[in-house]
């Protein structure tokens, strides 16, 4: 397909220069056309505007579809992964990675979001909520993208068959220095001030939080009112993805506020058995404040990241294989005014994705050509592995350097950059700075950048100060306690263990800690191992202009990205060369099918009979492999459909012969059956009609020798019973042929004995329901002792028009959510306002009040008609009326005694008030907030008009109550098909 000249794939560029490739480019991208192929790779510009071409209805085309027939997407290289990983392509079925490179700002991250939509969307998944917490958590504004990830992520899909079973978040380098510095135009995480614009104002007061501009690490500067506005609704949607994902709500740092700040001001150390105390000076404390702020955020994200994993971890038998697609969203190339550590470890990460680029597109190709006799023009490429090995080398690379300097406690930033300019002032990559800053630059794939020293040391070595961290391990909030307890894996992964006071046996301070660098490299090569060992789909965002403007394209910037990129090259190989190049056995094991015949050799001969066999051109054969164009591929999965199409049918009209012929058969027989029933009929009959004309002779016979006796009074004679009349069932009057097997006659649940155990056992069910209803429910729905005229109850409606029932879900952490719905409730007051106005997924409907359902029919739950003592006759009510038990008419007392004791049972250990003088300040404080949302629970419970009343945390029995419930209500729609579904606190009517 073509748009006027522009070709969508640059590799049918017939002249191929810079300038001509530049053209197409731009002709596309004016037409909104921000998608272009290079062969099997994807070149996408990024828009910095709304298109509609993510809709849906396109997301639907580009399943399982021909690459030739719709435009370039990135749907399709979500649907190409997807199909390859299935084996439904070149290859059986294998895992695959997605790599999407770019620099900062040229669309890396919206892309990775639309790849996972549109495989969710192809197995009928859903991940938008954890994206959207780790994007709140970890991403910024910065100078180059207003929405900037700053840590990179690999998420590894995992699938067993065609649908996805879990998935598995790395997370890499967070930029933590960033929570106590900002660069000017730079934000801190999106999510401070998300929560200072949309926390109330109630919590506010709890957590002790100030003004926006109060704050230090914010720059002493929030937000405009319309973007106030935004964050406030953010807040929001982040708290509820937090919600939905089962996150609980964490307390304050909980530590004694003596012992913090004197970890501040101060450091202790043991000499000769004595405790020396040194005072920090004013730029030490700070130091200090700021590790303590930068661990914290650091490890509150990587418990982030575990608790995400841990909610994705795949819900399959460990021993099941299973296949994956892996997205890599690495932060792209930085080149700032001043580049810091983070930006060394991020350029680094993007010369290791350009080698892996490089490795798979040139050098492999390349090199294979040249080992099966190929004759080739060599296409020469920038390859960067000197500038790893500047990097990587051991033991005189950049890092193995920094980690020798670290391990120095006297050692300075300039001695490091001393060493480095003594290394490897004639490295070709590596060009001295002279300056009184410690500076170096380093000529990168993507241009040269100059680097700043200053800080390196210290980053590299992140510790925190064992003072500081003891306090944090003894904090009174777990989550704190554990997060500081919590060890770091050899590729930087936080690994949270139970809390342990003493922290000497450990080695978080030692010597044997990894440095930041040591992790980051051990993490690359980790990923890269997965990397090579899957099938690879490239993607390769361009940032069309600095100032972030629709519909702009710099010419110069996006010509350089494409130099760095190597486009021109990709384009050349792509164009001239082979990129699939399976070995003679690999093609014959999944192309043979194409001759029908199924013992052939894995051989040459065979794959040149195969070849021969299709109209395919322009393949090479080498001594041990064949070499394809990237083409080739879909041409002969083409052909593979037709084959398979072709089964199908052959199989289809297979089935249907052999279920005919079994069919017939069976006809056969019961015809023969009724026959031989017949016959045996006939028979009966006959020999009955014998029976009755021998009685008759008999009864003539007596007759006649009566009337020969002399007279006397006639007797009457015993009337006869009349023959009883036979069932008309078919089986029943098949006759049992002895030679036969007996034909089994289904048994009708109608006529089945009443299974006693079974009614007890629904009996008790229904009563234990009932009871967990009233002690727990009851209190939160009635409102002046009534039903709310949105809930239909327990109560059956049967024969009623119309009415969908939405199943009302109690998450572990108390909030309530329609099942299949993406939003959690506090309450269900909330949640009923919300989808008042918010539709109800599939369906769009609205929940209206009242229902106003008639119903004719009993109720199944009467007993829950006590708790409407007052309004049980009132026409309005959801409810029919009904007679009231007379063992619920206590229930306003007997109930309150139960949600006291409820209460008591319900709330988290150790909320026993008079134990509180005894605890450290800052613990008061939430035992004063826990001790005030108990005030007001007594108060409300004693106001009988209060509404939304809160109520204690429930613990896992509910879940099991509801299941129960749902069992209960199984059982009674196979009994009873006219029932309507009967759910607690779930039934109401949309509009
Ligand atoms: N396909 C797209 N359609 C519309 N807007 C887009 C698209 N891709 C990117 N953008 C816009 O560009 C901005 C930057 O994109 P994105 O955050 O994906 O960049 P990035 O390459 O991930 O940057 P970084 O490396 O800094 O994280 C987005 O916030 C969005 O406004």
């Amino acid at each position: 397909m073509m748009e006027g000249n522009l070709p969508e794939d640059l590799a049918n560029l017939s002249e191929l220069d810079e300038k001509s490739l530049l053209e197409v480019l731009t002709g596309r991208f004016t037409q909104n056309l921000i998608y272009t192929y290079i062969g099997d790779i994807l070149v996408a510009i990024n828009p910095f505007k709304y298109l509609s071409i993510y809709e849906k209805a396109v997301s639907e085309g580009y399943k399982c579809h021909e690459k030739k027939s719709l435009p370039p997407h990135i749907f399709a290289v979500a649907d190409r992964a997807y199909q390859s990983m299935l084996g439904r392509l070149a290859t059986g079925p294998k895992n695959q990675c997605i790599v999407i490179s770019g620099e900062s700002g040229a669309g890396k991250t919206e892309s990775t979001k639309l790849l996972l939509r549109h495989i969710m969307e192809l197995c009928k998944a859903n991940s938008q909520l954890e994206q959207q917490i780790l994007q709140a958590f970890g991403n910024a504004q910065t100078v180059m993208n207003d929405n900037s990830s700053r840590f990179g992520k690999y998420i590894q899909l995992r699938f067993q068959n065609s649908s996805v079973k879990g998935a598995k978040i790395n997370e890499y380098l967070l930029e933590k220095s960033r929570v106590v510095h900002q660069d000017e135009g730079e934000q801190n995480f999106h999510i401070f001030y998300f929560m200072l614009a949309g926390i109330s104002a109630e919590d506010k007061e709890i957590y002790g939080l100030l003004d926006p501009t109060r704050y230090r690490y914010l720059n002493g500067r929030f937000g405009q009112d319309d973007i106030v506005q935004t964050w406030r609704v953010k807040y929001a949607e982040v708290c509820n993805a937090m919600d939905m994902v089962g996150f609980e709500e964490q307390g304050q740092f909980g530590v004694q506020e003596e012992d913090l700040l004197k970890s501040l001001t101060c450091t202790t150390s043991m000499t000769r058995g004595e405790a020396i105390q040194r005072l920090h000076n004013q730029q030490q404390a700070e130091d200090a404040r700021d590790s303590i702020a930068k661990v914290a955020y650091g490890r509150v994200f990587g418990w982030i990241v575990s608790k995400i994993n841990e909610l994705l971890a795949p819900k399959v038998d460990c021993d099941v294989e299973l296949n994956e697609i892996g997205i890599l969203d690495i932060f792209g190339f930085e080149n700032f005014a001043v580049n810091r550590f983070e930006q060394l470890c991020i350029n680094l990460a993007n010369e290791q994705l350009q080698f892996f680029f490089n490795h798979h597109i040139f050098l492999m190709e390349q090199k294979e050509y040249k080992e099966e006799g190929i004759t080739w023009d060599t296409i020469t490429y920038k390859d960067n592995k000197p500038i790893l090995d500047l990097f990587l080398t051991k033991p005189i690379g950049i890092l193995s350097l920094l980690d020798e300097q670290s391990a120095f406690p006297q050692a300075t930033d300039r001695d490091f950059v001393d060493k480095l300019n003594s290394k490897f002032k004639t490295a070709p990559n590596f060009e001295v700075v002279r300056n009184h800053t410690p500076l170096f630059t380093i000529v990168h794939y993507a241009g040269k950048v100059q680097y700043n020293a200053s800080g390196f040391l210290e980053k590299n070595r992140d510790t925190i100060p064992a003072n500081i961290r003891e306090l944090f391990i003894n904090s009174v909030t777990p989550l704190l306690s554990v997060l500081f307890a919590a060890t770091i894996s050899r590729t930087g992964t936080l690994m949270p263990r139970r809390a342990k006071l003493q922290v000497a046996d450990d080695n978080f301070n030692s010597t044997r800690k990894q440095s930041v660098g040591a992790q980051f490299k051990h993490s690359l090569a980790v990923l890269m191992e997965k990397m090579f060992a899957a099938g690879p789909h490239f993607v390769r965002c361009i940032k069309p202009n600095r100032s972030k403007q629709p519909d702009q394209l710099d010419s110069k910037l996006v010509m350089d990205q494409l130099r760095y990129n190597g486009l021109m090259e990709t384009i050349r190989i792509r164009r001239d060369g082979f990129s699939w190049r399976p070995t003679f056995r690999e093609f014959a094991e999944r192309y043979n099918i194409l001759l029908l015949k199924p013992d052939l050799p894995m051989d040459k001969s065979s794959c040149m009979s195969i070849l021969n066999s299709t109209e395919l051109s322009g393949w090479k054969c080498g001594s041990s492999r064949l070499f394809f164009k990237y083409w080739h591929q879909e041409e002969l999965a083409r052909l593979l459909e037709t084959l398979g199409r072709a089964a199908l049918v052959i199989q289809k009209n297979y089935r249907a012969r052999i279920c005919r012929r079994r069919y017939l058969a069976l006809l056969a027989e019961i015809r023969r059956q009724r026959q031989a029933q017949r016959e045996r009929e006939e028979r009966e009959e006959e020999e009955r009609r014998r029976q009755q004309l021998e009685e008759e002779r008999k009864r003539r016979l007596e007759l006649e020798q009566e009337n020969l006796r002399p007279a006397s009074p006639p007797v009457p004679l015993p009337r006869k019973k009349k023959p009883e009349p036979r069932p008309r069932s078919v089986l029943s009057v098949i006759p049992k042929a002895s030679h036969l097997a007996p034909v089994p006659r289904p048994r009708s649940k109608l006529f089945e004995p009443i299974d006693e155990e079974r009614i007890k056992e629904k009996h008790l069910k229904k009563t234990n329901t009932i009871r967990w209803f009233k002690e727990t429910q009851v209190r939160k729905l009635t409102r002046d002792g009534e039903f709310p005229s949105w809930f239909h109850g327990m109560i059956t409606r049967r024969g009623a028009d119309r009415c969908r029932h939405y199943m009302v879900e109690m998450q572990s952490n108390g909030k309530y959510v329609i099942l299949g719905e993406d939003r959690a409730h506090s309450s269900l007051t909330d949640l009923v306002q919300y989808h008042t106005q918010v539709g109800i997924k599939p369906f769009m409907e609205l929940l209206t009040v009242p229902c106003g359902q008639m119903c004719d029919q009993e109720p199944d739950y009467e007993e829950l008609r006590a708790f409407t003592s007052s309004s049980s006759s009132s026409s309005s009510s959801s409810l029919p009326a009904v007679e009231h038990p007379a063992e619920d008419r206590d229930m306003d007392t007997g109930s309150h005694k139960v949600h006291l004791q409820m209460q008591r049972l319900f709330l988290p250990p150790g909320g026993n008030s008079n134990t509180d003088s005894h605890k450290p300040p800052v613990l008061k404080r939430i035992s004063d907030r826990r001790r005030r949302v108990e005030a007001q629970m007594e108060h409300k419970e004693d106001d009988p008009t209060a509404e939304n009343r809160p109520f204690p945390r429930l613990y896992p029995s509910i879940r099991l109550a509801m299941r129960e419930i749902q069992q209960i209500q199984q059982v009674q729609t196979h009994t009873h098909t006219h029932t309507h579904t009967q759910d607690i606190h779930n039934i109401y009517r949309p509009g």
